[in-house]
């Protein structure tokens, strides 16, 4: 009925996976990260680290974008077992959906509770500014208009549920947390929250483009995230995302600008240290609250 769309992707093959990378290494991770465009450094704070290139996990995809490095790095943070992506996949690298998304199956099957994401996103919401931090509420997941979703094919109820419900797909006590830590931590100021949107890219969007988008509620724009996050959701992990906003959508004729992927890393570079604090004091807290 689906021709081929589960294969490779099977509960099954999600278990030889998920097993042998628990074979390698004794932490068992609670909380599973994926670091966006020019992020990986988040799986650098962590300390007893055990790591594995890509190419070296059974049935797992490759990295192929600059600034994914294509790690996946077992470790602790302040006592509390994790498991990073340094590095993830998109759709126009080429994979189909299932693969993309297939890590947040492994996660799931190594014990994972919690998911947290990050992305590099385009600004869309005028008042905000290149650097900003927007813990995402909601997104738009526009290749799913077009019936591209990652749970298309037959659905393996040891997952999750035909019709998953994703009104509720971003924790909203996650994002309280977030707040507060981002207050506590003086990141107020460039602190936000919004709707992300994604697309399929590699192009950045035309003027036209970022105006409907914006015009349709979103708040800035990216190429990743809401197909893991329906994912996530589907296999019941509690789901925390931010956008970090690496340069403002072009949305005026008379603009000189032109987004571009250099920009998008170098704004990464210049607030890692924040987004890290950010993620890692969350981390730390969830475990004081126990809410993973
Ligand atoms: O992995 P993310 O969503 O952070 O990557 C964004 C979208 C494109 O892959 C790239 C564009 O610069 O950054
Ligand atoms: O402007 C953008 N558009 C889409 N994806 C992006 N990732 C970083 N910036 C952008």
């Amino acid at each position: 009925m689906y021709p081929e769309a589960n294969k490779g992707y099977t509960y099954e093959d999600c278990k030889t996976t998920a097993d042998w990378l628990l074979a390698q290494t004794y932490i068992r991770p609670t909380v599973g990260i994926v670091c966006g465009s020019g992020l990986g450094g988040l799986a650098d704070m962590l300390k007893d680290q055990v790591a594995f290139n890509y190419k070296d996990i059974p049935n797992f995809p490759q990295s192929t974008v600059h600034g994914h490095a294509g790690r996946l790095v077992f470790g602790t943070l302040k006592g509390r077992p994790c498991v990073c992506m340094q590095g993830r996949f998109h759709l126009y690298e080429g994979y189909p959906i299932q693969k993309i998304t297939l890590p947040m199956r492994i996660f799931k099957l190594l014990g994972v509770e919690t998911v947290i994401l990050t992305n590099a996103a385009g600004g869309l919401n005028q008042d905000f500014k290149v650097g900003d931090v927007m813990i995402i509420k909601d997104h738009l997941n526009i290749p799913g208009f077009t019936g591209n979703n990652p749970l298309t094919g037959p659905n393996d109820d040891r997952f999750g549920v035909r019709f998953p419900c994703m009104s509720d797909a971003y924790d909203r006590e996650l994002q309280q947390l977030a707040m507060d830590v981002g207050q506590e931590l003086g990141y107020g100021d460039f602190l936000r929250e919004g709707v992300y949107c994604v697309l399929g890219g590699p192009s950045f969007e035309t003027i036209a483009e970022s105006r409907m988008l914006h015009k349709l509620g979103a708040d800035a724009v990216g190429m990743s995230t809401g197909p893991e996050v329906i994912v996530a959701r589907h296999c019941g992990m509690r789901v925390f995302a931010l956008s970090l906003i690496t340069n403002q959508a072009v949305m005026d004729y008379d603009s000189e600008e032109k987004a571009n992927h250099e920009e998008v890393l170098q704004t990464g570079k210049e607030r890692a240290a924040q987004l890290e604090r950010l993620v890692t004091t969350m981390v730390t807290r969830m475990e004081h609250n126990n809410y993973a």
